[in-house]
């Protein structure tokens, strides 16, 4: 049997191209040797990885069976797929893209609804007057069910649609919508709107790990080196790398940490200073620094810091045995 790592990445869509970006700024660049229609890959230069290409359901669906160790997916699809995530699945960390809100949408129309409370009275007023049920278009059929219990409501039918859903007002197939937004513009087309209190939850992609998958040895140590990579990029994109010459430089290093949520990656070495300080810091430290004596300073940014300890292999390590 194989001892790889499996990581499912998203094959198609609206993830596929941003996912493959990121893996790629985290110097792992993943290979599909056949083109667009082999399903399987690998990371260049990494053995003991097997890539499988999926789209982004499948995924959520493959980490809770433990079939794959590591997906790419949108946090809603986890929720809406996924039973009892929490239980068989550990969100290593978000991804930064695939931004979407699953919210409840109804008519602009309907002036008097702007609450989840509104539309409970929605659903009794017409239960009352017509003996029918409140009618929900979504392919979010879970979430449509946890959210709207939460709230109360119970007397209302869900109407599964697979596309197309801001539509099914307008067309009486149902009353309103629960389904996922970006910019607003095909509600806004559509003429509805959220309920204030309608948001079910933001959305954005994750690389998630499967608790239930084979932890074994080997695929342990492919996820070390392959979150040491993540993390490394992650955090250089939260710093800048600042260097200059001054006197008293391991006091102002010092100084910088407390003041700027710098480290001194390097230690003082005599007059030169090296700080990692967080991008919107930058410039109130170098305008302190030259207040301090500095004459030249320079800032760039880094591609990668490598630290001794890694915070997302280490929850990772945390929670395995669980599943
Ligand atoms: N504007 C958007 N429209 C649709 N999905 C989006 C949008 N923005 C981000 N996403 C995310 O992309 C993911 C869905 O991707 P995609 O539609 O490719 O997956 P899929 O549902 O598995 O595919 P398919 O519908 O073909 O089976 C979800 O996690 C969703 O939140
Ligand atoms: O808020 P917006 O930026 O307008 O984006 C949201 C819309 O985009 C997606 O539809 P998609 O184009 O993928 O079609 P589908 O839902 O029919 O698959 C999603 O299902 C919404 O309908
Ligand atoms: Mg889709």
């Amino acid at each position: 049997m194989s001892r790889d790592l499996i990581l499912a990445v998203p094959s198609k869509g609206r993830l596929q191209e941003n996912a493959a970006a990121f893996f790629a700024r985290a110097g792992l660049k993943l290979e599909q040797p056949g083109g667009a229609r082999n399903y399987r890959g690998r990371i260049k230069g990494l053995d003991g990885v097997e890539i499988a290409f999926l789209s982004a359901s499948e995924i959520a669906r493959e980490l809770a069976a433990g079939n794959v160790h590591f997906g790419v997916t949108g946090l809603d699809l986890v929720y809406e797929t996924v039973a009892e995530p929490d239980t068989c699945l550990h969100l290593v960390t978000p991804l930064g893209f695939g931004h979407a809100d699953v919210v409840v949408a109804v008519p602009k129309a309907w002036i008097d609804v702007s609450t989840m409370s509104d539309l409970s009275d929605v659903a009794q007023d017409m239960r009352a007057s017509s003996g029918r049920a409140m009618r929900v278009a979504t392919k979010y059929i879970r979430t449509t069910r946890a959210f709207f219990a939460e709230n109360g409501i119970a007397d209302y039918r869900i109407v599964e649609s697979l596309g197309a859903t801001e539509g099914a007002p307008a067309s009486g197939v149902a009353e309103l919508i629960v389904d996922i937004t970006t910019t607003g513009a095909t509600l806004v087309a559509n003429n509805l709107k959220i309920l204030s209190d309608g948001v079910i939850r933001r959305s954005q992609a994750h690389l998630v790990a499967a608790l239930r998958a084979p932890w074994d040895e080997e695929p342990l140590a492919a996820a070390r080196t392959i979150l040491d990579r993540i993390a490394a990029e992650a955090r250089a994109g939260q710093i800048r790398e600042i260097r200059t010459t001054v006197a008293r430089a391991a006091m102002l290093g010092h100084d910088a940490v407390s003041r700027f949520g710098a480290t001194v990656p390097f230690g003082a070495q005599g007059s030169n200073l090296v700080l990692h300080c967080p991008v919107d810091e930058v410039y109130p430290c170098v305008v302190w620094l030259r207040e301090n004596g500095a004459e030249t300073v320079t800032v760039s940014s880094v591609d990668y810091v490598f630290e001794a300890t890694n915070p997302l292999f280490a929850g990772l390590k945390g929670r395995i045995g669980e599943g």
